[in-house]
């Protein structure tokens, strides 16, 4: 006969029930899943977070010890009745049972509330460590993260997988000891009563253990994938509500909801596909405990005819047993939530992980209130990921109180400067310093202390509008925050608002104009009161009036302060004390505006660019009053 070859063997369902309990593999995933971590590995990282809580474990061990006794004792109350009320119909014992019966439930709703209690506060405690650490660890870390990364998934995991490592650690041990316990005390209970019958319940409880074994294997696939889609929708979510004026402007309200139906279809399948294991499996435990039930209840009504056993023996024998099922079937079930918990505990295993790419010297030095000397050292840097130098050799040294303008075409790596000189990136070769000392030797909080920003994307925080000028230096006082609002010239549109000072302005300040955001910004700049001023593009996106109205605050701001002024807009740069002209990351011209239009270099091209477009936009209509600190080339 001729032999039948392994494939053809195997039967036809496999590939369909695997297809059925299995998640489809995403290959243009918006987050991509996390690397798995074995268990000890998961509880290694965040056992240091029960550190607070750990006192309180051994009560609640304890409860979990007198649970199952209480529970038992209700059963052989059972018994009791069963044996002494129920067969010989004697109702004398009744008021005894009775009352024991009321003080084991007063029992067990006092332990059952105190339980509640105390582990809520336990994981509550513990909840409250990690998210605190997540979220100082992600604010922690450098702008290189922030950039490469979407926000949206970063908010899922400080938000939602959070909460799973606590399932992880906490609530899942406790509820693994819970059920061992229980476990013990009932399989002592049944050895006590009938230790064959015991031997021939446990029989099952290898296959127990295989098939829990097989299907947390599954849940677990299902679990990493329904969290990764629950980052996907958040980051959708983030990234499309965060720029909805752009959407809706350019009518991609169909994309951006196709994108995110995508994700949330991707989370309905990965759920769907969990429901599917835990539906097979729920069965499949079902069969196999009515096997384990089924067998003893034959030896048992045997044992019952032989008359080795009363009535009342085999009931609460039976009813034992089921307590006892429960805790394996509880067990098994657990190694499921554990699995799915432990998806998202690799998330944040991930996310913690991850390095600042800019971190403080061990012994960094203090320099507290800066003079404002400010050099660029034969930087060259380049974006962490990429090949092209963003800048290269770039060497430039601006004393106190002196202006830099860097000007250059778009993507010439003006902002990488600011950026650098923030230290929100090191520099790969050269250094930059601030009164002659290395930013990487200084401490990191001190060195932002010494430099105030104003940005071309003005940053304002939903919040008052007394909350966002103090934000450039919580201890401000209110004739610190009227004083800078009045030399940002914004004092006036400030009062003219409905509640003054006290005014919400929306989230990025939506309700205010470019401006009023801009001199908002300048009056936050204004009061942080630094030494070193960056302003970039300062008057981008202002109309012509508006331009001109912020110029009188900005020279005001940078009287007496080191500034570097990034700009496309000549006009407002042409009486820096220095103009460099950055080309592709390298520095291609300096001197001053005169000199430069003189030397009929890219300088003079721009110039004469912007002088046939006219004066631009953000132009000042005099020239700034800049204070001619020493800038040396
Ligand atoms: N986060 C980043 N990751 C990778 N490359 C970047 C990043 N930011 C900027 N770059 C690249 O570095 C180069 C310099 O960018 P930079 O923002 O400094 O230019 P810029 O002169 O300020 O331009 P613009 O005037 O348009 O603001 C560009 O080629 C840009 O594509």
């Amino acid at each position: 006969m001729a032999r039948v070859s392994r494939s053809a063997r195997r039967p036809v369902w496999r590939p369909a029930l695997r297809r059925l309990l299995s998640v489809a593999e995403d290959p243009d995933a918006v987050v991509a899943a996390a690397p798995p971590v074995p268990p000890h590995e998961v509880f290694r990282r965040f056992w240091p977070y029960t550190r607070g809580g750990r006192r309180w474990l051994v009560p609640i061990l304890g409860f979990s010890i007198i649970g199952p006794l209480i529970d038992a004792a209700e059963i052989w109350l059972f018994k009791i009745i069963v044996d002494d009320v129920l067969v010989p119909r004697d109702l004398s014992p009744f008021l005894w049972i009775a009352l024991a019966y009321l003080g084991l439930i007063v029992c067990s709703g006092i332990l059952g509330f105190a339980d509640d209690v105390l582990s809520t506060w336990v994981s509550e405690r513990f909840l409250l460590a990690l998210r605190s650490d997540v979220f100082r660890h992600v604010q922690s870390l450098s702008l290189g993260f922030f950039e490469r990364r979407r926000l949206g998934d970063v908010l899922a995991r400080v938000t939602g997988d959070v909460d799973a490592v606590e399932t992880f650690l906490l609530s899942g041990v406790a509820n693994a000891l819970y059920h061992v316990i229980r476990l013990g005390v009932f399989l002592g209970l049944l050895f006590y009563l009938q230790w064959d019958l015991t031997l021939l319940a446990l029989v099952i409880v290898p296959l127990f253990w295989h098939a829990a074994r097989h299907f947390s294997r599954l849940i677990k696939a299902a679990s990493r994938e329904r969290r990764r889609r629950s980052g996907s929708i958040s980051a959708i979510a983030e990234e499309s509500l965060g720029n909805v004026a752009l959407v809706q402007a350019y009518n991609r309200q169909a994309w951006e909801e196709h994108r995110f139906d995508r994700e949330t279809a991707g989370k309905f399948r990965a759920a769907m596909t969990s429901a599917r294991i835990r539906a097979v499996y729920g069965p499949i435990v079902d069969a196999i405990e009515l096997a384990g039930a089924l067998a003893v209840m034959g030896l048992g009504t045997w044992k019952l005819a032989q008359g080795q056993l009363t009535l009342g023996g085999l009931l609460v024998f039976l009813a034992l047993l089921s307590r006892l099922y429960s805790p394996i079937r509880d067990l098994s079930h657990l190694t499921n939530t554990f699995y799915a918990a432990s998806a998202s505990a690799e998330r944040i295993i991930e996310l913690l992980d991850q390095r600042p790419q800019v971190t403080e010297a061990d012994h960094a030095r203090r320099i507290g209130h800066a003079r404002g000397d400010v050099e660029f050292d034969g930087v060259s840097f380049r974006y962490p990921g990429t090949s092209r130098w963003a800048l290269s050799g770039v060497s430039f040294h601006v004393a106190p109180g002196g202006t830099l303008a860097l000007v250059g075409a778009s993507g010439a790596g003006k902002s990488t400067v600011a950026k650098l000189q923030l230290r929100f990136y090191d520099p790969d070769k050269g250094a930059v310093r601030l009164d002659g000392v290395d930013l990487r030797e200084l401490r990191l909080s001190e060195l932002r202390e010494n430099v105030a920003v104003v940005l071309q994307e003005t940053l304002v925080f939903h919040g008052t509008v007394r909350e966002n000028i103090a934000y450039g230096r919580p201890d401000a006082t209110e004739a610190d925050i009227v004083a800078a609002a009045r030399a940002a010239d914004a004092h006036d549109f400030i009062q003219l608002l409905p509640d003054g000072y006290d005014t919400v302005v929306g989230q990025r300040g939506r309700t205010l104009s470019g401006g009023q955001r801009q001199r908002l910004a300048i009056a936050r700049a204004m009061i942080r009161d630094a030494p070193v001023l960056l302003l970039d593009e300062p008057t981008t996106g202002l109309d012509a009036e508006s331009g001109r109205r912020i110029m009188e605050p900005l020279r005001r701001l940078m009287a007496g302060r080191t500034t570097i002024v990034i700009s496309h807009n000549l006009l407002t740069v042409r009486d820096a004390t220095t103009i460099v002209v950055l080309d592709h990351g390298r520095v291609v011209e300096r001197g001053t505006h005169e000199e430069l239009v003189l030397r009929g270099g890219t300088y003079a091209r721009l110039h004469r660019l912007n002088e046939m477009t006219g004066p631009t936009a953000a132009g000042p209509s005099q020239p700034l009053p800049l204070n001619m600190g020493k800038v040396l080339p």
